[in-house]
């Protein structure tokens, strides 16, 4: 059974190219809770995914990509009757912007009752996230009772907030994400999404008010200013590594996975986070979500050179 047991939606990725004038479509894969689950396999961890895929091409792919990246694939369910979601990646001004095709998708149609739970309590840690929730409301409950299943058993959640907009109002976000992240042991915020969740502009008041809900851990991710990290008594800012970057697609997810990895091999949370913030910015050095994601060994040597 899988140590890290990730649970949420994976998306087929278009990822727009301009070449000679014209529009291409890279291919890739997304989707945020499948990124970190392979962002922590190329790390080393034992880990696993749970979702629903449709029983076609696409679906079919992701089961061979997680099958090649040594992601456990027996929580995966194939629904005959719904699709594999797709998305697009559009770039404009250096920012990238996302674009859905998932209403009706096999994963929003996951429910409490379709979890196995066996696996997600046999897990170190269960992560999920916003875009977890915000696909259905079948999906948010399954979520819940996947989180509940998890505390019952002993086992640590992390909750990246991970806000889609796209998806469901603030109002709703707001509320699910603060239930969701009170029920976390380890936070993974990222600065922007905070902002709108909480009303607070401060990275040490978004901290503080993450710590209060519950977590033992608030990890928050603020791009290029690098990632606040703290506990009941610690707090530190650990700066990113510097790369010219690419295209940020997934840097968060490389991040949760890369830092979940190393927490569960026993890391401090400060050598964690810095290991995560190398890994993180190499993943900009690409296009796509899955594609520039860095192995450990490319991680240890980037982490190696800066040490030189
Ligand atoms: N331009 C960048 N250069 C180097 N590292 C980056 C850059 N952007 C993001 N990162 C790394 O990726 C992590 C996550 O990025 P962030 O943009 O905060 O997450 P999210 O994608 O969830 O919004 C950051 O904490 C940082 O370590
Ligand atoms: O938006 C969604 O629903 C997706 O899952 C598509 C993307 O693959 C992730 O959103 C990337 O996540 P970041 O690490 O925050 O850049």
């Amino acid at each position: 059974m899988p140590d890290l047991v990730c649970l949420g939606e994976a998306l087929l990725e278009f990822s727009s190219q301009q070449r000679d004038g014209q529009t291409f479509y890279l291919q890739g894969y997304g989707g945020d809770t499948s990124n970190c689950a392979i962002a922590a396999a190329r790390q080393g961890a034992s880990v696993g995914y749970v979702t629903a895929v449709g029983d076609d091409a696409f679906g079919r792919e992701f089961l061979d990509l997680w099958k090649r990246e040594g992601v456990e694939t027996g929580g995966v369910i194939v629904d005959p009757d719904a699709p594999t979601g797709i998305y697009f990646i559009t770039y404009a001004n250096g920012e990238h912007e996302f674009s859905y095709r998932r209403v009706g998708s096999a994963a929003s149609r996951m429910t409490p009752q379709s979890v196995p739970l066996d696996i997600v309590r046999q897990a170190k840690i269960l992560h999920v996230s916003g875009i977890s929730q915000a696909i259905s409301d079948t999906a948010c409950d399954a979520v819940f009772a996947a989180m509940t299943a998890a505390r019952q058993a002993g086992v640590q959640v992390s909750y990246d907030t991970n806000l889609r907009l796209k998806l469901w109002p603030i109002e709703r976000a707001r509320a699910v994400i603060h239930a969701g992240m009170a029920m976390a042991d380890i936070a993974l915020p990222g600065l922007e999404d905070a902002r709108q969740l909480t009303g607070l502009e401060d990275p040490d008041a978004i901290v503080d008010f993450y710590l209060a809900l519950g977590p033992k851990v608030v990890a928050l991710t603020m791009g290029s200013a690098g990632t606040m990290v703290a506990t009941s008594d610690l707090r530190e800012t650990v700066p990113v590594h510097k790369v010219d970057h690419v295209d940020a697609t997934a840097a968060g997810d490389m991040f949760d996975g890369a830092f979940l990895a190393r927490l569960m091999a026993g890391d401090d949370v400060v050598t964690a986070v810095t290991y995560a913030n190398t890994a993180a910015a190499l993943s900009t050095l690409g296009y796509g979500a899955v594609a520039p994601m860095p192995t450990a060994e490319a991680v240890r040597k980037a982490l190696a050179e800066k040490a030189t």
